[in-house]
This record gives structure tokens, sequence and C-alpha cells, in this order.
């Protein structure tokens, strides 16, 4: 049977001289979809088959259906081998090792179990917004550092501080080192393996000296909150937390250390794959209600007028602001965080709609392609809420980004809810305090967000000016009384 279609490819080489630069790829590939007219392309890029996938529904058909085979993940030398990231549950292949970690996540924190993580983003976001008030300037470090506390706190437990955190800084400078995050490509020792035996004084080995520098931090960010925590459990001081649930749950049988190694490797990935990607959408909602100020201004009478100016939004108050809603659902929709989700592995041949699809192809779902379908969501760049209503309730008709954004199958994000719900509750306290605007240049005129976006496996947009201010007096009474939480 015949491979799906693609770019035409030259021998050895394959596709290598037409694959695009991580900057666009996703727009590369959705162009390849139209220019080959299938939803569902390979193309070979040196040694690695990739299939790629631009419809929910082909995704779901290879990854959600036939999970068992298309659950793995591709290796990177320079991650895995060379700055030893092989303990991080994100990116192992499909094993026993991977099985237990996710199980162990999945039962410590559990989406049908709020009992941790909403209290502590609602500790978190009311913290957050009187620094707000202080410095409105530093709105997006300010968030930034409150994701990175969030995923630490209810990782560990341990105390973090207000700013100039030396926790969220280790993790934030072990992250810088983890292509952790399966990204082909980045280093040619991921397309030459044999170069990670090159030593670092070799001319052209500047990957060597990162590798070393890279896993000092990442050895440092696997051990270090592990045993604060442990300390602070000894000393009674522990706060509630997936290492502190964790440990009182394991039985102390010989096996009992390695399965506190399980734990301590599992709860790095809290701030591993929560705090940036989070983060990431919360930029996202500030820049799009900088630019759509009648959003933003519809948003905020809904909340005022279910809830009152008194009080900030409360988790109960959810089911009663469906523009909220809405508005979050296009927030994830309009610039996906991961837009090609995390790319999974088959691990055996398979055969799809008449095509081969070859045993360890990378499949790479453009996520980003799937959010911009016309037939889903007509007007696709266009940031409009009004999307998922009808008669001023959420359509179920219309399909919810995050059946997509959250990727797919065995491998999809556990940590969903955490996202969701942080997001939602800071964008409805932001909303329902402060007023974002464009700020003004010496000539008093608007000055307009550039729209830049970093855009990596994880893609943010990238800083940008805005002025926050108060709402009203009892906006910021409303704040300060907060503080007291
Ligand atoms: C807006 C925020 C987030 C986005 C967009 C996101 C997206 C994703 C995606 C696309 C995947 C890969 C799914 C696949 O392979 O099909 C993933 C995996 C994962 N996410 Fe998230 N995520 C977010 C937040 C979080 C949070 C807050 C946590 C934890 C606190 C988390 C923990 C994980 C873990 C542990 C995995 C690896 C799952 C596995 O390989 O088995 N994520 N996420």
């Amino acid at each position: 049977l015949p491979l799906p279609p693609g770019p035409k490819k030259l021998p050895i080489l394959g596709n290598i001289l037409q694959m695009p630069s991580s900057e666009n790829e996703w727009e590369v590939y959705a162009d390849w979809a139209r220019e080959f007219n299938s939803d569902i392309l390979h193309v070979q890029a040196g040694n690695n088959s990739l299939i790629l996938v631009n419809t929910v529904e082909i995704a779901k058909d290879l990854l959600d259906k036939r999970s068992a085979k298309y659950s793995s993940r591709p290796q990177f030398t320079m991650s895995a081998d060379l700055v030893g990231w092989i303990w991080s549950f994100v990116s192992m292949p499909y094993s026993d090792a991977w099985k237990e970690r996710r199980r162990m996540f999945q039962k410590n924190f559990h989406p049908s179990d709020d009992s941790i993580h909403k209290p502590r983003e609602i500790e978190f976001i009311r913290q957050l917004l009187p620094r707000i008030l202080d410095t409105p300037e530093d709105i997006l470090p300010l968030t930034k550092h409150m994701m990175g506390g969030i995923t630490l706190s209810l990782g560990y437990g341990i105390d973090i501080h207000p700013t100039n955190d030396p926790w969220v800084d280790l993790a934030g400078r072990a992250m810088e080192g983890a292509s952790g995050y399966p990204m082909p490509g980045t280093f040619l020792v991921d397309t030459i393996p044999i170069l990670k035996y090159v030593p670092e004084w070799f001319p052209g080995a500047g990957f060597q000296t990162k590798a070393r520098i890279w896993r000092g931090l990442q050895e440092r960010f696997r051990q270090e909150p592990f045993d604060a925590t442990v300390r602070d459990l000894n000393a009674g001081t522990a706060r509630p937390s997936f290492v502190s649930v964790a440990l009182s749950r394991i039985d102390d049988g010989p096996d009992a250390a390695r399965q506190r190694d399980v734990i301590r490797d599992t709860a790095g990935m809290f701030f591993a794959a929560g705090a940036e990607t989070t983060g990431s959408s919360i930029h996202t909602f500030i820049l799009a209600m900088l630019c759509h100020p009648e959003i933003q201004a519809k948003a905020q009478k809904e909340i005022d007028e279910t809830i009152g100016t008194g009080r900030l939004p409360e988790f109960s108050d959810q089911a009663n602001l469906p523009y909220l809603a809405a508005l979050v659902k296009e927030v994830m929709r309009w610039r996906p965080v991961t837009p090609m989700a995390v790319p999974h592995k088959v691990i055996e041949e398979d055969i799809y709609n008449g095509y081969y699809i070859p045993a360890g192809s990378t499949i790479i779902p453009n996520v980003w392609a799937m959010l911009r379908n016309q037939d889903h969501y007509p007007d696709p760049l266009v940031f409009n809420p009004d999307r998922f209503l009808k008669d001023g309730q959420l359509n179920p008709a219309i399909l919810d980004p995050t059946e997509v954004v959250f990727g797919f199958g065995r491998r999809a994000c556990p940590g969903s809810h955490i996202a969701l719900s942080t997001l939602w509750l800071t964008a409805a306290s932001i909303l329902s305090t402060f007023n974002i605007t464009k700020k003004l240049d010496a000539n008093g005129d608007p000055i307009e967000p550039h729209m830049k976006y970093f855009n990596a496996m994880i893609c943010y947009p990238l800083p940008f000016e805005c002025e926050v201010k108060p709402r009203s007096k009892t906006a910021e009474k409303v704040i300060q009384s907060a503080v007291d939480y």
C-alpha cells in the first residue's frame, strides 16, 4: 500500500531540505495538506518517518481509537541521553515505567478531587491581584511567577516567595534545557546520535557544554524540591501536595524506596508540564483583552450583573457565566499553546484509509490547523467568543477546543483540569477588578500590540505593553480585602 501523500522525496535525504523551521512548521504542514489534497501526509526527514495529521477526526481515529499502537513518544539523544530527562514521563516511551508514573499522577491528582488544587489556585490568584495593583506594568512577569508558584506548590507544598523565589528560579532554569519536550531537530546530535560520544573540548561540540550545564540543573530540579518536602513532612509543617498525598499512600515493603523515586519524578511534571503552558494561555488572555476592548467590556458586564462588584468571583460562579466560559475556550483556540500538541510514536505498522503507516513513525497532530478549520470555526482568525454560544448558552454542537489542545488518547494531558480552572479564575478575577487598555505613547496615541509569539514546542506571546488599572475604588477595596483570604 502507498504511504500517505506528501512532498517529493530525494534519495537518502528524503524531505530533509524541505522541512520548515520550528518557527512556523504547523502553517507549512497545513499548506501541504491543501497542496496534496490530503489531511494525512507523510514526510521523511533523514531516518525519521513523520505522519502529519491535520484534522481532529483523523487524530481521534488514530490516537484515540487505536491508542494501543499510537501512544509512544519519539526519543531524542540531547534531552534523554545527554541532559538526562529520561525520568520525565511526558517524553517517556510507552512502557511500564510510563504507565506507573501516569497512574501515580492521576490517582493522586484526579480531576474528580479538587480539594487541593482549587483552594491553592484561589490563594495564589488572590495574592496576585494586589501585586498587580502595586506594579501593574509587571502583569506578565507576575502571572508567570504565579504559575510557577501554583505548580510547585501543588507538586511539593513548598512555600513560594512573592517574587524572586529560588525554587521557581531553579525550575525555570532547569526547563531551559529541557528539550525534554520532543521537538526534533533542534540539535544535530538528535539526527546523528553517534555525535553524543564527541568530547566537550572537540571543536564544534558546544552542545556538550550546554548539556553538562543543563544536566546539573536537571539533577537539582529532580531532587531538591522533593527533599525539601520530605524535610517539611518530618517537621510536621508540610502543606498538602502531590508528594505528601502520594507518600502517605505507599506501603513500607521492600519496594518503598523505588516508589519514593517514582513519586519524586512524577512531582517534577507539575512545573515542567504545567507552568509555562498555563502561563502562556494567561498571557494570551491578557493580549486578547487588550486587542478587543468590546469583548472585555461584555465579559465584565456579565460578571457585574451575575455576581455584583462587591466580591471576587468564586468557582461556584462558573456555571452562571456562559460568556466567560466561551471567552476562555476562544483563548485556547485562538493561539494554541502547543500548536502540534506533543508528538506520538506508533509502535507497530498500521493501515489507515488505504495508506501504509510504517512502525516507528512520529505522529504530529497539527492542533493549529484543527483549530483554524473553517468547518468547525468560520472566520477562524477572528477572536470571537460568541462562536461557542447559542441563545446565550454554550452550544454543544461546536467543537470544544479543549478536546484538541490537550492532546489525544492515552497520552492526553492529565493536568488539563488544573490548567482550565487556573485560567478561568485568573481571567474572572482580573476582569472583575481591572481594565486592560492600550498604553499611550508620547503623542497620546495608543501603542498597538505587536502580536508576536515565541514559537516552539510551547508558544507564548513575546512581552507586550499594556495599561492595567483598577476598575473602581470598590474594585481596589475588594482586591485589598482578598489578601487576608
Ligand atoms: C494550557 C495548559 C496546558 C496545555 C495546553 C497542555 C497541553 C498538553 C499536551 C498537548 C500534552 C500532550 C498530549 C498528547 O501527547 O497527546 C500534554 C501532556 C502532559 N501534560 Fe499538559 N498541558 C497544559 C497544562 C498542564 C498542567 C497544568 C499539567 C500538570 C500540572 C500538565 C501535565 C501534563 C503531563 C504530565 C503530560 C504528559 C502526559 C503523558 O505523556 O502521558 N499539563 N499537555
